[in-house]
């Protein structure tokens, strides 16, 4: 895209990087650099990188790899790739410190880049993934981590995008939201399990996509052998219609597909459900 056709742009290629990430930083963030050049190659207008892009997943392994926002080296180098490679990037997640009140806490962070290199939002994960399946998976991020406290929203082109992490897409609230606020596409960088992952991760996705009417995108990490955390992968993009655009399996894949901001519209028109609300009778609240 050229500076005119950016602003107004309608029609975006998406590329979804289901990476695989290694228990050695620099190992990832080179890898991470080196597959966003690739989607460039394949013309890609919007990058996203998957949840923890930068270690890997686990209480344990948070601490450790944090970073501050925007001066560590995972944002510099999310910087310097957004800009070389003239794209808008979705930095995936990760740990972040930020001391706050006096106090040094740890979020679960997603960044956006412009095509400049500029930071142009970041996403705190909402909600933390806290579950206890037993015999199956235990997980308390809360043990480690800090919830956000905000929703947040940017712009590409003539598109409003809503930026949710992992556990965030389980809360159709949310989402809801979201559309509320004229978002057209979602992005959830995520990486569900192999408990969850097969019933829930397809099912939430497409019924966030048909519920707000929005294209809805899940950038998962590729699944590692001897990983502590087995990620489902299945990285996938759904349009409005809860049609599958462009799917991963479990290996490290980039996937790629356009979308239209004319099938949001057309979708819309056609099944008006928001005009439709009994929102007399139930709403959302937005505060
Ligand atoms: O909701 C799930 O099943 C998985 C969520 C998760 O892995 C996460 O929030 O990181």
């Amino acid at each position: 895209m050229n500076t005119a056709s950016k602003i107004m742009a309608r029609t975006l290629k998406l590329a979804l990087i289901q990476m695989e990430v290694s228990a050695v930083k620099a190992e990832n963030l080179m890898r991470a650099m080196s597959l966003v050049g690739e989607a460039k190659k394949q013309n890609a207008d919007v990058v996203v990188l998957p949840e923890c892009f930068n270690s890997p997943y686990g209480t344990k392994h948070f601490e450790p790899n944090a970073e501050e926002v925007p001066t560590g080296q995972s944002c510099t180098s999310l910087s310097d790739a957004a800009k070389t490679n003239k794209l808008h990037l979705i930095g995936g997640s990760i740990p972040e410190r930020l001391v706050d009140n006096g106090t040094a806490k740890l979020f679960n962070t997603s960044t956006v880049w412009s095509p400049e290199g500029t930071l142009m939002a970041k996403h705190q994960k909402v909600h933390l993934f806290d579950i206890d399946i037993p015999g199956k998976i235990t997980f308390k991020e809360s043990e480690t981590l800090s919830p956000g406290r905000g929703l947040t929203t940017f712009d590409i082109g003539s598109w409003k995008v809503g930026l949710g992490i992992c556990y965030d897409l389980r809360f159709n609230e949310m989402a809801t939201i979201y559309r509320k606020m004229g978002c057209s596409l979602l992005l959830y960088p995520g990486a569900f399990n192999m408990t969850t992952g097969p019933l829930h991760w397809e099912l939430l996705i497409r019924a966030r996509a048909v519920d707000t009417q929005c294209y809805v995108a899940a950038i998962a990490p590729a699944r590692t052998k001897g990983a502590g955390y087995q990620s489902y992968g299945n990285s996938m993009l759904v349009d409005p219609w809860g049609k599958i655009l462009c799917r991963a399996d479990a290996d490290e894949e980039i996937i790629y597909a356009d979308i239209d901001l004319s099938t949001v519209e057309e979708f819309r028109q056609q099944i008006p459900v928001y005009s439709q609300r009994r929102t007399d009778l139930y709403d959302t609240v937005e505060k």
